[in-house]
Formats: structure tokens, sequence, C-alpha cells
């Protein structure tokens, strides 16, 4: 991965409103953060999915954002990212009294005793693979980006209160994962995605049936429990389909960290010194440590919205129903906030915390009020515990594929980063 350069395309995009859909695709995440260096004052003109767009980035473009008055979800998101990503009628796609009544029940998971519950579930989790691996690793490579997936499910699926037989954590993992690698693309990845969500969708309706009839105990205080007997906006439980599409809207984000992992990995590769750090457990430093894998490595694009009526942003217009893009991804790596944006430095974030609308690669803006990812205190706790683990892991890192494809969306590591020899501790460490 590097420094997104100019593409070969520019002649194309400098025409306004040609619909730029097909360009965003091919080029990932080098197309806005390209416009937005040839544009004046980070504000894109453009066109996507066949209507206006403007593109913004910024803190205070963070604030127009997640603005309610400004801009909504309903009808925004593409129907391919919706129906392998969220999910028909998530919380992701809802507006103003209806979120925050679906939204109620995401937010105690920003509360540090779920971060601490799910973190130990994870670890736990972690320290018996890492004995299998020691084993299996003397024979073979292990790819670190597919045993974290199967280590996220076991963990997030026990802290959640979901049952699971044995033999179903692999095949549950491969289907989460397939949902979040199959959003931006058109080809067998998308098709791959569709059929994970509904196979998974299906068994977790089921499941909220089962739990609503008795046959399966939910406690009230776990996230089954909950979803399974949330009342909605209308004062009525979610439909059974609804509710499995919320119940995965919680476990396969939890998931989705395997991407952060393999980032992780990459990372201690890059900075050797930092693998030196957080095997002392230093907190502060692994908390860092998270908040720099999460602004780096590349991730969610960018996010769109409606235009709840005709709008201004910059002196640039935006017609009511016209897009509004956050460019996410270009902002992570915006000069102006950080200075040096394609050095991977932890320490940015000890010399000084970042702002609510600075760091933002799980939305902006107040996580309470609007739609700023309820799981970012989730990922951030996952991140530092792993990352200690994975650092005070003893493994060697044969040849390899270690590129990132800015143009793949969602990217990682191409090899999903293979170790073997593992060896050392299970366990947290204690001391350098
Ligand atoms: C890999 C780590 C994660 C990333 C990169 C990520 C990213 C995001 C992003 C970009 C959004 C959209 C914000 C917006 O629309 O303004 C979002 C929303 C959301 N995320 Fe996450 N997330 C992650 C982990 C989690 C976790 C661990 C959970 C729950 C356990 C979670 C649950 C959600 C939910 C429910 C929403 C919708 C919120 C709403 O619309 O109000 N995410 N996330």
């Amino acid at each position: 991965m590097g420094r997104p350069g100019h593409s070969g395309a520019m002649d194309v995009l400098s025409r306004p409103l040609a619909d730029r859909t097909l360009f965003a695709l091919a080029e990932g995440y080098a197309w806005l953060p390209n416009r937005m260096r040839e544009s004046r004052d980070h504000v894109v003109r453009t066109r996507l999915l066949g209507r206006p767009a403007v593109a913004v980035r910024g803190p205070g473009a963070v604030r127009f954002f997640y603005d309610e008055g400004h801009v909504r979800r309903h009808d925004a998101l593409p129907e391919p990212v919706v129906g392998t990503l969220f999910g028909h009628g998530a919380v992701h796609t809802l507006d103003g009294a209806w979120h925050r009544a679906r939204k109620e029940l995401f937010l105690p998971l920003l509360d540090t005793d779920h971060v601490t519950g799910l973190v130990d579930e994870v670890t736990a989790a972690w320290d018996e693979a890492v004995r299998d691996w020691r084993e299996r690793s003397r024979t073979a490579p292990v790819v670190l980006f597919d045993e974290a997936s199967v280590v996220l499910t076991r963990g997030v699926c026990r802290w959640a209160g979901i049952p699971l037989a044995a033999g179903e954590a692999e095949p549950l993992a491969r289907d989460l994962v397939a949902m979040v690698d199959g959003f931006a693309t058109a080809g067998p990845r998308h098709w791959r995605a569709r059929r994970a969500r509904g196979r998974q969708e299906e068994r977790f309706a089921r499941l909220v049936r089962e739990v609503r009839s008795g046959e399966v105990e939910a406690a009230g205080d776990r996230v089954l429990g909950r979803v399974s007997r949330h009342r909605d906006g209308s004062g009525g439980v979610l439909e059974p389909g609804t509710a499995a599409v919320e119940l995965l809207n919680v476990i396969r984000p939890t998931v989705a960290v395997s991407w952060f992992l393999a980032f992780t990995a990459h990372a201690l590769e890059l900075r050797p010194e930092s693998r030196k750090r957080l095997r002392t457990g230093d907190a502060a430093y692994a908390t860092a440590f998270a908040h720099e894998v999460r602004r780096f490595y590349p991730f969610a694009p960018f996010l769109g919205g409606r235009a709840v009526t005709d709008l201004t942003w910059r002196g640039e217009p935006i017609p009511a129903g016209g897009l509004v893009v956050l460019d996410v991804y270009g902002q992570n790596h915006d000069e102006e906030l950080w200075g040096d944006p394609y050095t991977f430095r932890p320490e940015r974030f000890i010399e000084r915390p970042a702002g609510r609308d600075e760091l933002i690669p799980q939305g902006g803006g107040d996580p309470w009020a609007g739609h700023r990812c309820p799981g970012e205190n989730l990922t951030v706790g996952l991140l530092e515990a792993l990352a200690i683990r994975l650092a005070s892991l003893g493994y060697s890192v044969p040849a390899q594929d270690l590129t990132i494809p800015l143009r793949r969306v969602p990217t990682r590591p191409r090899s999903g980063f293979a170790v073997t020899e593992v060896r050392g501790p299970a366990g947290r460490p204690t001391a350098g």
C-alpha cells in the first residue's frame, strides 16, 4: 500500500457530470482522494448511482454530514450494499424516531462492561487457538486472517449468548467474512455474499423464534435476548427476519475485526519497534496502536446519504435528494489533519488525542444521536488486546504476497498473512 497516485482516467474524471459509479468501483480507495486533490476546498462535485453527488471532507464536513436536518439514510444506500453488508431493514437505513428506537438496541455495546466481556471471550478463544496453531504451523502455514475470523466468531457468539454446536464456528465465520468481502463488487464475491446472508438470516430468524417460544434460553442482558425482545418504533417486537438482520449487525462487524488483525500483523512487520512496546503491555501505547491501525489501513472508503432539502456546502449547491458523500479514507489520510498521513506512527495519538470528528474509520459525530458506529469501543478494545497478544507471539513469516491492493474494496494483505513455527505464550504477557 502507499499513497494513492493520480489515475490515468483523469481526463474523463474532469468532466463533472458523467456518472462516476464505475470509476469508484474500479479505482477503489484512491478514487475520491484523487478527485479531492484536484479540487478546491475539499469539495468534489460528481455523479454517483445516477444522482448528483457532492463529496466532502474534514471535521466541519463531518458535522454537516451528521446533521439530521441535512442528510438522511433512507433510500441512500444502493441495494447491492444493503443486500450483502447490512441487510434489509437494518438500523443503518433508518432515520429520525425509528432510527433512535432501533439504535437503543446497540448503544449498551459502548459501555465498558460490554467491552470487557467481549474482550474476555475473544482472548480466551484466541488462547485456545494458539495452542492449535503451534501444532499445525510446524507442517503448514497458518493464515492469520482466516484464523482470526474463527476466533472472533467463537468469542462473539459466546458473549452474545448465541449457541454454536461443534463444527459450526468455521462455516459461520466464512459466511460472515463473505458478507463483508462482497459488498463493493459485481463479481462472484458479490453473489457469494448474498448467498451467505440468505443462509444466515434464515438461521438467525429461526433462533429468534426459538427464543420467543422458550425453546432456547436467552438471558435479557445478552445480545440474543435483547434483540429477540426489543420493541421497535411501532411498539411491537421486530419481525424475526429484521431481528436476524440486527443480530448479524453485531456479530458480522465483530468478525470484521479480522481485517484489522491482518493489518496489525502487517504493521508489526512494518514497524518492528511497535512489537517491542506492545510486548511490555503498555496500555496507552496499545490504544494508540489500535487507533493508528484504524486510521492508516483502508476499510470503509466513504459513506453516503441523501440531502433532506436543498443544501449548500462551501458554496457548492446540493439539490434535495442529491447524494452527500463523506470521504472517510481521504479524511483519515488528510495532510492537514495528520501531517504525515502515510507514515504508520501510533505515537501521534499519544502526542495529541484525535478529536471526535477527525478520526472517522467508523463514522463521525455522536453514536448516541446519529449513525456513528456503536461498536467503536468494542473494536478498539479487541484490537488493543489482540495486538498485545500477536506482538508477544513468536512466529516466522514465510515468503508471500503481503501487498494491500488499493483497488480492491475491502482490501487486505493478499496472502491473508501466513505464519509458520508459531511459538511463545498463549496468554497475555507480563513484561518485555
Ligand atoms: C471492523 C471494525 C468496524 C468498522 C470498520 C466499522 C465501521 C462502521 C461504519 C463506517 C459505520 C457507518 C457509520 C455511518 O453510517 O455513519 C458503522 C456503523 C455501524 N456499526 Fe460498525 N464498524 C466496525 C465494528 C463494529 C462492531 C464491533 C459492531 C457491533 C458489535 C458494529 C456495529 C455497527 C452498527 C450497528 C452500525 C450502524 C449504526 C447506525 O446506523 O446507527 N460495528 N460501522
